[in-house]
């Protein structure tokens, strides 16, 4: 007598690690991230910088090119044991991962990193292991930001999309808020990861990058940044206010090519058992704003896909 046992990889994630994005002008774009949004340039070469707001070597990546948009988003595995695991598991799920050359990995300060597109938008992601770490802590200077925090998407793929990251990237919900007609919502975090969202989408006629959310340190950093953006004229799209699915403070603003970032504050965090079951949460204006603020025309709307 023998027992199949079907096995199943689970992918465990330590967190979500950084994006890349096509910007228009480097120079201005660099000045923004840094002078504004709070991150620290660690390298500049000639057509791409390399920033962070942790101890990781990069937390974002701003190339030079004709047109703007996110172009790869990036997770770090939790050990670099489960790469091997995680290359075989998608090639078995047939997204035809590539794994980087030691050249292409070098150049990123990375270990070893595979690249697939998910098949419905067609967003590039990475799995990485080992990102060089710095030898000075990532101290916040011009903004207290603590962290890179999530990633938001606009899709007309919504279903596909919760399947594909649920049922085959292990993320976890955490929320959900659907009208049942146009407007859906969908809160994940890439398990094991404790934020409340490390990616959320929402249901829209095109498939784009709603936003990219950083971590502030404290609410009144959020209150201070208002008062900064205003000051050197960026424009704000959206609060402050508090979110009812994460219970976080944000404030949204647009960066230099119209993509829409946001300060988040205080958001609910998970333990990996025992975790509460999602909600589904009434779409009331109070679910988006709980201090009764409405996002501005431009919120979420500029951030291509570059998808080639
Ligand atoms: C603007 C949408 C509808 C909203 O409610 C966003 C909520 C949150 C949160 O609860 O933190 C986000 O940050 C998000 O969706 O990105
Ligand atoms: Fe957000």
């Amino acid at each position: 007598m023998f027992f199949l046992e079907e096995e199943r990889i689970m992918i465990r994630h330590k967190k979500l690690g950084y994006v890349v994005l096509n910007v228009t002008n480097l120079d201005n774009s660099v000045d923004f991230y840094e002078n504004i949004v709070g991150l620290q340039v660690v390298e500049l070469k000639n057509t791409i910088a390399f920033l962070r707001c942790s101890s990781d070597h990069h937390n974002l990546i701003l190339e030079q090119a004709g047109e703007a948009g996110l172009k790869r988003v990036a997770y770090e595995l939790e050990k670099e044991d489960q790469f091997q695991g995680v290359f075989d598991y998608l090639t078995e799920k047939g997204l035809n991962p590539i794994e980087l050359s030691a050249e292409e990995t070098q150049s990123l300060a990375q270990g070893r990193t595979l690249r697939f597109k998910d098949p419905h938008m067609g967003v590039t992601y990475e799995y990485y292991v080992d990102m060089k770490q710095m030898d000075s802590p990532f101290v916040p200077k011009k903004a207290k930001i603590t962290r890179f925090l999530h990633v938001v998407y606009e899709t007309n793929k919504y279903e596909e999309m919760l399947d594909f990251f649920t049922n085959t990237l292990n993320f976890r919900v955490s929320d959900t808020s659907s009208d049942n007609k146009e407007s859906s919502w969908a809160w994940l975090r890439a398990f094991p990861s404790p934020y409340h969202h490390d990616m959320a989408i929402t249901k829209g006629a095109e498939n784009k990058l709603n936003h990219l959310a950083y971590q502030a340190e404290r609410v009144d950093d959020i209150g201070i940044q208002v008062n900064k953006l205003k000051n050197a004229n960026v424009p704000i799209l959206f609060g402050p206010g508090r979110h009812r699915p994460s219970s976080s403070v944000f404030l949204y603003f647009a960066d230099p090519d119209r993509i829409t970032l946001e300060y988040s504050q205080g958001m609910e965090e998970f333990p990996e058992e025992g975790a509460r079951q999602p909600r589904e949460l009434e779409p009331t204006p109070e679910t988006i704003d709980e201090w009764g603020g409405t996002p501005e025309p431009d919120f979420g709307k500029f951030g291509k896909l570059i998808t080639d």
